[in-house]
């Protein structure tokens, strides 16, 4: 879905989510495990306040497994429950009743010691778009219920689905939006394909992606690209741009006069990036955020 974010639509879309906190005991906030920063609501503290809340980091089967493994210390080091999952095959998906049992754990013991039966556990996944929910709640529910683009602005009958016997999903998940105002963070975004690559420059994208990845993923580009010289400083734009030219003429993108052609290298690199072609990659890690 692309969204091009307004103040009114992101105050809308807080409305709607403040309606839906009031049935709800637990959030279930679902990052992209690529980019758990860039891909999280940077006002979601105040937006969810205070409610019991799990971060599932969706997409781990995309995301490099020791950098994944580093975000669920950072997360969880800030007293936040965290889990790796994939909704789209489910790994990781059983854990999340426990964890949320866990969160209200309190709640239940003292409801069972007034004698009171405790009912279901009823939860809310929220994300920016693009991030799995719906995958996610259709992956819980073990059939297709949510179907993608839950417009922002448009009502929709709200029903619970049934998760097991101890917990109900709203169907309809909560929409945050991203940060916008960062060129950095809409990078990343657009190169995990959060967002349509149309708002950006297709050779930015690419750009800032192939910089990225000298610095951490070399070896994999030279690998499939068999380049030879990675850039000596990857703050120099030159040196980045010959390994796109590289990559261009490996994948045969050239125009006349033998040039490269960075715009079909550039929509050639991320399709193999988002394809798993290019090995699992994250594209930030916690040290930038301590
Ligand atoms: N590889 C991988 N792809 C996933 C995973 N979860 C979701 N996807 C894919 O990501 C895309 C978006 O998933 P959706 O479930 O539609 O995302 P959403 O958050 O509901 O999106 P909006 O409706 O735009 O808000 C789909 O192509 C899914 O197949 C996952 O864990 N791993």
């Amino acid at each position: 879905m692309t969204i091009q974010w307004f103040p009114g639509h992101m105050t809308r879309a807080r409305r709607q989510i403040e309606a839906k906190l009031k049935l709800i005991d637990v959030t279930i906030e679902l990052l992209d495990a690529r980019i758990p920063m860039s891909s999280r609501n940077p006002m979601v503290d105040d937006i969810l306040k205070g409610k019991p809340r799990l971060v599932l980091l969706n997409k781990a089967d995309l995301a490099d497994p020791a950098i994944t493994a580093e975000w669920v210390k950072f997360f969880t080091d800030r007293g936040l429950k965290t889990l790796a999952i994939d909704a789209n095959t489910g790994t990781g998906v059983k854990e999340i009743l426990p964890k949320c049992k866990e969160l209200m754990s309190a709640k239940i013991e003292t409801q069972i010691r007034k004698g009171i039966n405790p009912r279901a556990i009823r939860g809310l996944i929220v994300g920016i778009p693009n991030v799995g929910k719906s995958t996610l709640i259709n992956q819980l529910a073990g059939r297709k219920i949510a179907n993608t683009g839950d417009k922002p602005g448009v009502t929709k009958g709200q029903q619970w689905i049934k998760f097991g016997t101890d917990m109900d999903l709203l169907d309809t998940p909560g929409i945050l939006w991203p940060k916008f105002d960062d060129q950095n963070v809409g990078m990343k975004l657009a190169a995990t394909g959060a967002i349509k690559e149309e708002i950006l420059h297709l050779d930015d994208i690419a750009f800032h992606t192939i910089r990225y990845m000298s610095e951490y993923y070399g070896e994999r580009l030279k690998e499939r690209y068999g380049i030879e010289e990675l850039p000596e400083d990857s703050e120099n734009p030159n040196e980045v741009i010959e390994v796109m030219e590289a990559i261009g003429r490996k994948r045969g993108a050239i125009i006349s006069g033998g040039r490269v052609d960075l715009e079909k290298t550039s929509l050639l690199f991320l399709r193999e990036l988002r394809s798993g072609k290019l090995g699992r990659v994250s594209l930030e890690v916690p040290e930038e955020y301590l």
